[in-house]
């Protein structure tokens, strides 16, 4: 009698339950059995239950001819004796299950076992029996590479059926799966097969909606098609080149196409086959390389060295390394994709001259010559040698421009662009961006322009509010939100004087605070990123340089600590929350000088009301001022012990410079013993602020002595961990909460 026994799949789903065995066992005449590399054994398993249907069914047909071996039976098998029940547990590696349809919408079953050699015919043989696997798309003489490279493994659609309409490379759908990304987004939706037909879009859609992977995973499947049953090459040319604004954007990029790229190719051996993640590693099946200012040049040199299919670029990097390798320049006038990502802000950045330059390069025709008479003289001067109209250009480059704020005009220009006439030499174009755009060279007559944008600017799942005070107290009320709603939280400000002074007073008032700005190295920008990420309350205090296209996970909260300049900031900086349809939420702190600026922001965002005031628990805030006080003594002595540290440094410096001696009333003896004061009275201040900080903040009408009795009892609510941690008989709410219980009239629930 062959053996009973359970089929499942080690990576994926969870083992068969009791219930499922019995009726798996039923499902199958010779009885079913346990293997450990199936990928898709949760519907599998479905379609097994469903075996009544007679459109589902399982060939088992030399299922017992694979190489299965006993394994230990669990605890408490013995139980599944009905029916004839479980005898046996077996289990076989590395096998590939693959569905072929059948005359009449029955699917079969076929299995094969990896990485063994194809015979003539194309079919695997295992133990002596032979299954067929499909055909490599041409025939190929039999190697290694043929089972991983050039069969596309099965996947099971139903894994995440909203995705089953998309003509995706299979590797992409299981790496969506794996990724969690069960359904696309709409901007995903609508501009994918969009993309996948050849065209070239324009696409406009609320921060957080997955514009990366709209564009990206159009790239990835081309590519992916290139490479079907190639191994591909050690020295990669380049077919995508996307544009960034920022460093860490332009890293975040690469990172999560990365993403979607290594779930599905761990590596690829040198005789290429798959390895494990453990193995020996190889090549990428797709190679992707950020190009951004601050990394080393050496580095970066060997990044192009080493070819790439997908490079993220900063322009102004770019543009120098283009003037350095002709070569690169070369592949750069013969990408297959262009993308532009947060366009708008590229030409904020201050790097238009070079953007402009490097779309040039892709242009077809002599046609962007006569408004160019500017870049040529910069080609010249950059040593780059490039022929208008050159033949090396692709004629089905796609071009995507992509961003969360373009405005309705510049998407109907370019409609007209397309439509009406020419502009006339020397007529000016209506905007900077529009300059920008009739330097892209669409090779789509029409390029598609899908634009949804929200009507509000901002994400639909975000709760926006204000805080109105005076200047003075921005930094309180500033603190005060801080501890009233933990979370991480975004703080953005106009200027980096504003950093300097932010940030080291919250690090004295104990919050755990980084500073994002220009002026920090590279390497330090990225670390206080990766710290601000780790930690579920930390705060990151930041200009602008954050506001666009960061997805950092589970930001909370974003606090516009001075009112933005364009409402295009308020709805970019706003989006680094409620992203991915999490909610998230916004304050604007305004004071009364900022109130024309706010109002004209409104009237720009086409708001016709201004956002809800956050409620503040004024007992508690007015308890955080002594804390406030004292950070600021500290704070203002540090900095003057800094500057006169630094003078003196520098006077030193000049007089070593000079080669003369300073005399002792220099040298600063007297600066010495205001030093002593000084620190002790920093030791002082320290030692109020560290008592007042290891204390929670009582709120009024509690009385912290009593906590079971007294007008307002606690104790329940302490037990419960229903208060804030910070403040005792302030309950724990979030802000979103906070403020639209406000704007519904209902009472305020926190506090008492
Ligand atoms: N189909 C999907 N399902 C679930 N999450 C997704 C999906 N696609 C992307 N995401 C996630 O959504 C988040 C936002 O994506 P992305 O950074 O591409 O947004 P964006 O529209 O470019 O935002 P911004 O305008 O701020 O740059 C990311 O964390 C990403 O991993």
């Amino acid at each position: 009698m062959a053996p009973t026994g359970i089929v499942t799949v080690r990576d994926s789903g969870p083992a068969f339950s009791r219930n499922r065995a019995r009726k798996l066992h039923r499902a199958s005449s010779r009885g079913v059995k346990r293997s450990t590399d199936a990928p898709d054994n949760t519907q599998r398993s479905k379609k097994r239950r469903k075996s009544s249907d007679p459109t589902v069914g399982v060939a088992t047909e030399d299922v017992d001819e694979l190489p299965w071996h006993e394994v230990d039976r669990p605890k408490g098998s013995g139980e599944f004796t009905e029916e004839g029940g479980m005898l046996m547990l077996e289990e076989v590696d590395n096998v590939e299950v693959t569905y072929e349809e059948q005359a009449g919408g029955r699917k079969v079953a076929k299995f094969r076992v990896k990485g063994k050699q194809l015979n003539k015919k194309g079919e695997s043989v295992i133990s002596g029996i032979s299954h067929k696997t499909a055909q490599p798309s041409k025939p190929r003489s039999v190697q290694p590479a043929a089972p991983i490279l050039g069969v596309e493994q099965s996947f099971d659609e139903y894994l995440i059926p909203e995705w089953q309409l998309f003509p995706l490379k299979n590797q992409i759908k299981r790496s969506l799966h794996g990724l969690g990304f069960t359904k696309p987004t709409e901007i995903q939706s609508r501009s994918i097969p969009i993309a996948l037909q050849g065209r070239d879009i324009i696409g406009v859609a609320e921060t957080g909606s997955g514009k990366t992977l709209a564009y990206g995973l159009p790239i990835i499947n081309q590519l992916l098609v290139k490479y079907a049953g190639v191994i591909p090459p050690e020295q990669r040319t380049l077919s995508a080149l996307i544009l960034a604004p920022t460093r860490e954007l332009a890293l975040q990029v690469g990172e999560h196409l990365r993403a979607v790229v290594e779930q599905v190719n761990p590596s690829i051996s040198k005789e290429g086959v798959k390895e494990d993640k453990k193995g020996p590693r190889g090549p990428p099946l797709i190679s992707i390389g950020g190009i951004v200012g601050g990394m080393s040049n050496l580095k970066q040199r060997r990044i192009i060295e080493r070819g790439m299919d997908i490079m993220i670029a900063t322009p102004g990097r770019l543009w120098d390394l283009l003037g350095e390798d002709d070569s690169l320049a070369q592949q750069v006038r013969a990408i297959r994709f262009l993308v532009l990502d947060e366009a708008d802000r590229m030409i904020e950045t201050g790097h238009f001259e070079e953007l402009h330059n490097i779309l040039r390069l892709t242009r077809r025709d002599s046609e962007g010559d006569a408004i160019d008479d500017a870049s040529n003289i910069a080609f010249q001067r950059a040593g780059i040698e490039v022929t208008a109209g050159g033949g090396s250009t692709s004629e089905n480059m796609q071009t995507f421009v992509f961003s969360a704020t373009l405005s309705r005009d510049l998407q109907m220009n370019l409609k007209k662009r397309k439509r009406g006439p020419p502009r006339k030499k020397g007529e000016n174009p209506p905007s900077t961006l529009d300059e920008l755009l009739e330097r892209l060279d669409f090779r789509d007559e029409q390029p598609e322009i899908i634009d949804l944008t929200p009507e509000q600017g901002v994400s639909h799942t975000l709760q926006e509010a204000k805080l109105e005070c005076v200047s003075a107290e921005k930094d309180l009320y500033l603190y005060y939100f801080l501890l009233r709603y933990p979370g991480r939280s975004l703080v953005f400000v106009s200027a980096i004087d504003g950093i300097r002074r932010i940030v080291p007073m919250l690090e004295l008032l104990g919050v755990n605070v980084f500073p994002l700005h220009s002026q920090l190295q590279q390497k330090q920008r990225l670390k206080n990123l990766e710290r601000f990420k780790a930690a579920p309350d930390a705060v990151l205090v930041a200009t602008d340089v954050a506001a666009r296209g960061l997805d950092i996970p589970a930001v909370e909260h974003v606090i516009h600590y001075q009112i933005p300049r364009t409402a295009d900031t308020y709805i970019h900086r706003s989006g680094r929350t409620a992203r991915a349809e999490k909610p998230g939420f916004s304050l604007l702190l305004c004071s009364p000088d900022e109130k024309r600026v706010q109002r004209a922001l409104l009237q720009k965002l086409g708001r016709a009301t201004e956002p809800p005031e956050l409620p503040v628990e004024h007992e508690v805030l007015d308890k955080l001022k002594e804390r406030m006080a004292l950070a600021k003594k500290i704070d203002d002595i540090q900095h003057k012990i800094k500057k006169a540290t630094h003078e003196k440094n520098w006077l030193q410096e000049t007089a070593d410079a000079l080669e003369i001696e300073l005399d002792s009333e220099d040298q600063g003896q007297s600066s010495a013993k205001v030093d002593e004061k000084t620190a002790a009275q920093i030791g002082s201040y320290k030692a109020q602020l560290r008592a007042l900080l290891s204390e929670r903040v009582v709120a009024r009408g509690i009385i912290a002595k009593y906590i079971t009795s007294g007008p307002q009892p606690v104790a329940d609510d302490l037990l419960a961990s229903s208060y804030n941690d910070k403040f005792v008989g302030v309950n724990k709410t979030t802000a979103t909460h906070d403020v639209s219980n406000l704007a519904t009239g209902k009472p305020r629930p926190s506090g008492r």
